[in-house]
């Protein structure tokens, strides 16, 4: 999330900001206290980070705000202008990587295929699981859409970012009206690593690549679970495709 005039700042507080004035404390019940005191503490971190300069761009990178409905309006009632930019990947591998993200920490967690069915003979997909729900990319898009035009949004492809990450950055750095300055003489191709690394880290003479918790190997996943998923995402892919005016190949 990018905004050119302020930090994302308590979002909570931006939407609850109608609790003001002497009264507020007689006012809250007990769901609002909580609000308050997030105002406060929004009150103290604003006085620590100052507003952004002339010239200066503000970013904040929280990945869950996407698939949050609450989001949208309260980075609305923030900043109008604010850019978005989101990096998305083929719904189905998403779905594995999460699961393998959540297996590392939690070794005893249920099968991949058996958290994907909510009745595995009718193959019903249990979409209230979040490694599921979070891939269908059209519904959470469809929600910004009710505040934020699509050309204050940028879809980054994954898969691109991986294979030209020079190119994706240059959509980035276009989207945000910056010169082209981090260009395919930036990054090499780690071999071992199966990603692209910076040559060189900020600030470091040395290559920089992204730590070990990132390009985990996945299990192995029932390749009829991996079809059935595919097909369940094929409309909600096409859908994206059509609001973004990208097709990001997921379905070929
Ligand atoms: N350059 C480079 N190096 C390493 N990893 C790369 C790179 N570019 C993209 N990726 C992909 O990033 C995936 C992890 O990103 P996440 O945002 O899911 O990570 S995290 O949730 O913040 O830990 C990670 O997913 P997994 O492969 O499932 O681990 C990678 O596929």
């Amino acid at each position: 999330m990018i905004s050119s005039t302020h930090l994302l700042c308590c979002p909570s507080a931006v939407i609850s900001s109608r609790i003001t004035g002497r009264d507020r404390n007689l006012r809250a019940t007990s769901g609002q206290v909580s609000v308050l005191k997030a105002l406060e503490s929004c009150g103290k971190r604003e006085d620590l980070m100052p507003k952004t300069l002339e010239g200066q761009i503000t970013m904040e990178k929280t990945p869950s705000y996407f698939v949050t409905r609450e989001a949208p309006a309260r980075i609305y009632a923030m900043s109008r202008d604010t850019k978005l930019i989101v990096v998305v990947r083929d719904p189905v591998t998403r779905a594995i990587s999460d699961y393998t993200q959540t297996l590392s920490k939690k070794p005893d967690i249920p099968t991949f295929e058996s958290l994907t069915f909510k009745n595995r003979t009718t193959g019903l997909i249990d979409t209230s699981w979040s490694a599921i729900q979070i891939g269908i990319y059209a519904k959470h898009l469809d929600n910004w859409l009710q505040f934020f035009p699509m050309s204050q949004i940028l879809f980054v492809s994954g898969e691109r970012l991986i294979s030209d990450p020079a190119g994706e950055l240059g959509r980035v750095q276009d989207f945000l009206g910056l010169k082209r300055i981090i260009t395919d003489k930036h990054f090499y191709f780690n071999q071992t690593k199966g990603f692209p690394c910076l040559k060189k880290a900020e600030g470091s003479s040395k290559p920089h690549c992204l730590g070990k918790t990132k390009g985990r190997t996945h299990p192995n996943i029932d390749p009829e679970v991996v079809q059935r998923l595919r097909d369940f995402y094929r409309p909600f892919n096409m859908k994206f495709y059509q609001m973004t005016g990208r097709k990001f190949g997921w379905d070929d």
